[in-house]
């Protein structure tokens, strides 16, 4: 089998930038397709903290006047990642967040920044450097969506284009006087183009003009068609259905791993499972909790966000108090919802404990000591935590909705009865129907044979790349022939 090049381009990815799920899976992709015989560069900002990692940098090439200043692209590793990194310090050269001022503000020139980063994948798969002509130019949500673009306005040959969607929520809206400035040509303003809603729409125009569209679950690609999923986008995706499919993301099994962990108390595996308790037990002191064996702990691993679902659980917090459970959060993001949760370990000490921040050692503790982690998201494109929890033991009480529905067995009664079963999902997503799931949970805790066999059928569930990757690898290698 001939080795395919992928050019993947994003504005974050593991271990050097991450805001979120995104930057796991642009991070993940290219190990996972190495065995499919795939190799994937990735492009990615010169952002300081990846210029910082950078190993072996060397200049492929020099941009003079690339919206407004002279950039330069690297060639170099980080992180065990091939990259492409471009030195925009004009564009990148800021502190904290790659979308937001200390203010908590966009970049006044967000939509600038990342068509500086799609022009560039773009160029790359006109052919700009020969050595490095990727076969497939694969974009990640809307702040690479102008790379399709780029390539379809320039009337040349070009590599064909895969977009990847990990949340419609985020789509790049612009206005329509940036088109001379973003070096796109009038007639681009159509809705065969990039014009969206008056405006100009990055997420749109990689929608519209890519070869193909994926996102990170087949139950999202289906919800993503519909008026409420779409977002203002169904329309289009409906037309192109034919081109959309939904590939579930996996997660690394290396270093999501409980028999190997070190970031955990004391490792444990599928076939044995009595250290578990002692990652129980070390997460109940670390967060205040009573130190207790049999109270059922829910755990939450979350951007705090409406998307997330976090604040109907603040609602009906007083239903899974009562059952005698637990809850162990951790979270940033919003203060609305923080601050509830702040509130709530503050009037119910030893029985919620909150860590308000990012920390990713403390997220692998709450996946090894948790009995069940909550993920009631409104929407949720695939979720990750879903997948670290089943592979940690700790049944995950979801939604049905997104990847979240295509990764959960629910624990009903037949499930029950069939001794299967990995979790709990419920849906319509409201706090009426997530109070059910919790006394539902609750009372399958009572019973606990089953609870330890759906314990061992979600530690056996792979959520590994492997699979995702070889649907990846299939995509990119069908579309190769195709563009002949
Ligand atoms: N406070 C904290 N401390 C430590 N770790 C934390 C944390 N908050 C979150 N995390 C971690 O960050 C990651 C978040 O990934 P998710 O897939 O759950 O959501 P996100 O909405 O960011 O991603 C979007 O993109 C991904 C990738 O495609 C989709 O799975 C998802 O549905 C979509 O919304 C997980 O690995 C989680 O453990």
């Amino acid at each position: 089998m001939s080795t395919l090049n992928v050019l993947s381009v994003a504005s974050e990815v593991y271990p050097l930038v991450k805001t979120g799920g995104l930057a796991d899976v642009v991070g993940a992709l290219p190990g996972a397709l190495a065995p499919e015989a795939i190799h994937v560069t990735t492009l990615v900002p010169g952002y300081p903290a990846v210029l910082a990692a950078l190993e072996g940098a060397e200049m492929v090439h020099i941009f003079h006047g690339l919206f407004g200043g002279d950039a330069r692209l690297l060639k170099g590793k980080a992180g065990g990642l091939d990259l492409l990194v471009l030195e925009a310090p004009y564009l990148y050269e800021r502190p904290g967040n790659p979308y937001v001022g200390s203010d908590g503000r966009d970049w006044h020139d967000n939509a600038i920044r990342f068509a500086a980063l799609a022009r560039v994948a773009a160029d790359l798969g006109l052919g700009l450097l020969p050595d490095l002509r990727p076969d497939i130019v694969h974009a990640h949500d809307w702040q690479t969506g102008l790379a399709p673009a780029y390539m379809r306005y320039s009337g040349r040959p070009h590599a064909p284009s895969v977009m990847t969607v990990h949340n419609m929520a985020f789509q790049g809206h612009y206005s329509r006087e940036l088109m001379q400035v973003l070096g796109l040509p009038p007639h681009a303003f159509s809705l065969e183009g990039v014009e969206y809603f008056g405006g100009i729409g990055f997420l749109k125009a990689g929608l519209q003009l890519a070869d193909r569209i994926t996102t990170v679950s087949p139950t999202y690609a289906v919800e993503i068609r519909t008026p409420d999923g779409g977002m203002g986008l169904d329309g289009l995706l409906r037309t192109r259905a034919g081109v959309v499919s939904g590939i579930l993301n996996g997660i690394d099994d290396s270093v999501w791993n409980p028999a190997t962990d070190p970031m955990i108390a004391s490792p444990f595996s599928a076939e044995n499972r009595s250290s578990r308790a002692a990652n129980k037990a070390a997460l109940q002191t670390r967060l205040g909790l009573e130190v207790d064996p049999n109270a059922l702990v829910f755990g939450v691993i979350s951007r705090l966000t409406w998307q997330k679902g976090l604040d109907l659980l603040l609602e009906r917090l007083g239903t899974l108090l009562g059952t005698g459970a637990q809850l162990a959060i951790l979270g940033s993001g919003e203060p609305w919802i923080a601050e509830g949760f702040v509130d709530a370990a503050r009037m119910n000490p030893g029985r919620v404990g909150m860590f308000n921040g990012y920390d990713e050692p403390f997220a692998h503790l709450i996946q090894a000591g948790s009995d069940v982690i909550l993920v009631p998201s409104r929407f949720e494109p695939c979720g990750l935590t879903q997948l670290c929890a089943l592979r940690y033991g700790a049944l995950p009480l979801v939604a049905r909705v997104g990847g979240l529905a295509d990764t959960v067995i629910d624990a009903n009664e037949v499930a029950r009865a069939a001794g299967i079963g990995t979790g709990v999902q419920f849906g319509p997503v409201t706090a009426d129907h997530l109070e059910a799931a919790i006394l539902r949970t609750a009372d399958l805790w009572r019973d606990r044979p089953y609870w330890k066999k759906m314990q061992a059928n979600a530690m056996k569930t792979d959520v590994s790349w492997r699979r995702p990757a070889a649907a990846y690898a299939r995509l990119f290698r069908s579309l190769r022939a195709e563009a002949g």
